[in-house]
């Protein structure tokens, strides 16, 4: 085992502690600079190692189970965690065990726990990978399944934890033509112009990367701006723009685009997007809810529970227990009335969130239709190339969900609507 191999690991089993003992989340760890001085294959590794072992917590921790009487401290606990992880995934036995036992032996107040983490993790290589597979995709959290089988019926949830198993695809948009792009990179194009590539890789190191001919973006991020549908010189306000992957859509598009974001760091992200791809737009760090002036399209991208995105994200529910949802559910509410006073008569709005859960999406509409005499839902504007039927809520809304497209690999959970100013 190199000593780099050593040191992923061993910032693997530091992202667990944070996400499992502290309701951290890896997007926060890694922008607050957590990995920063480990080299950039060492921190691809770390944070794939974490999140695999968040993504199987549920079977890794069935099979430790019967091999512990009672539960080790946290850190050894996610040590045993990892290591079942990698040997259920074909690592080799020997290999991982000594990198695991080596974890726990230079933790001052765990070493004595070193015996135990070798002849647990031994008995896991022995039988474990044959058990691993066949366990059930892991499930949600109660806090989480319990509304979203209540949401979509408890068939559907099964279907979506196997996506959330599976995990993403890694999805591109591009700036100019989708079918050169996906010969460019050899990617399959989808129905709705993303393209796809099965496995990731070094991003940065791609074709067409540096020159900015396209960007990260899942297929079903991709879809609110579709749905806006810019056209050139529209004055367009791009409400929680950052990192911008709808920003670059609707410059892209050739709107003149003013892009807000609350967070400065991340709109520093936005700008850096911008710059490399040669798009141009207008950036504010600022409120949304203090915004002011007058546009022909509106794109509002609220905050929400982020529940669509746990195929990438795999430690949200582990980290999270739905405390902050109803504070969400309010200020979208507040964002979508600031947002329709922004509107020129005759505008659109589009809001949309990566969210599963119906009060942050389906409930939003009807209820803000509701309050407002003068805004109707365009249902024509989700007339769009691969958009399916089925897809269309009741309200005339879009929800996407991580078990459509299965046999593609899937697509983030997603609800999107355009409402339309008739006044
Ligand atoms: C779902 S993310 C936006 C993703 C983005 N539209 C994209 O496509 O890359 C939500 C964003 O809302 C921002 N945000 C949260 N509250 C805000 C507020 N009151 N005003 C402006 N931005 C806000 C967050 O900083 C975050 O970047």
């Amino acid at each position: 085992m190199s000593d780099t191999g050593i040191q992923a690991r061993r910032s693997a089993v530091y992202l667990l502690d944070q996400v499992l003992g502290e309701g951290r989340l890896l997007s926060e760890l890694l922008s607050g600079g957590a990995l920063e001085r480990l080299p950039p294959e060492d921190r691809a590794r770390a944070q794939r190692l974490a999140s695999e072992t968040l993504r199987g917590l549920e079977r890794a921790d069935r099979l430790l189970q019967k091999h512990l009487s009672k539960n080790p401290p946290l850190t050894v606990r996610n040590v045993l965690r990892l290591g079942t992880v990698e040997l259920c995934n074909g690592g080799a036995a020997h290999g991982v065990v000594n990198a695991m036992v080596g974890l726990v032996s230079k933790h001052r107040e765990l070493s004595h726990l070193k015996g135990l983490t070798n002849a647990v993790l031994r008995k896991i290589a022995a039988d474990g990978p044959e058990a691993w597979a066949v366990l059930r995709a892991p499930r949600l959290p109660k806090w989480l399944r319990n509304p979203l089988i209540e949401a979509w019926g408890a068939d559907s949830i099964a279907a979506m934890e196997i996506a959330h198993f599976a995990g993403a695809p890694l999805d591109l948009s591009a700036r100019g033509d989708a079918a050169a792009l996906a010969e460019l990179v050899g990617g399959e194009l989808l129905p709705t112009g993303s393209v796809r590539l099965a496995t990731g890789g070094q991003v940065s190191s791609m074709p067409g990367f540096a020159e900015g001919h396209w960007w990260v973006q899942d297929a079903a991020a991709a879809l609110p701006v579709k749905v806006l549908a810019p056209q050139k010189g529209e004055t367009v306000l791009d409400l929680c723009a950052a990192p911008g992957g709808k920003t670059l859509q609707l410059a892209a598009a050739g709107a003149q685009v003013t892009a807000v974001d609350s967070s400065a760091p991340r709109m520093a992200r936005l700008k850096e997007n911008l710059a490399r791809v040669h798009l141009p737009a207008k950036t504010r760090v600022a409120d949304a809810r203090e915004m002011s002036g007058h546009y022909d399209a509106i794109l509002l991208d609220a905050p929400c529970s982020a529940t669509g995105t746990i195929r990438r994200h795999p430690d949200l529910p582990h980290a999270k227990d739905g405390a902050e949802f109803a504070a969400l559910i309010d200020l979208q509410e507040t964002l979508i009335d600031h947002a329709w006073s922004l509107l020129n008569p005759g505008g659109r709005l589009v809001f949309c969130t990566c969210s599963l859960l119906p009060d942050e999406g389906e409930v939003q509409v009807d209820e803000a239709l509701e309050r407002h005499g003068d805004m109707r839902v365009d249902r024509a504007a989700l007339d769009l190339p691969g958009v399916e039927p089925g897809w269309i809520t009741e309200e005339g809304g879009l929800r996407l969900r991580p078990d459509y497209w299965p046999d593609r690999g899937g697509m983030d959970g997603f609800y999107i609507a355009c409402l339309q100013k008739t006044g």
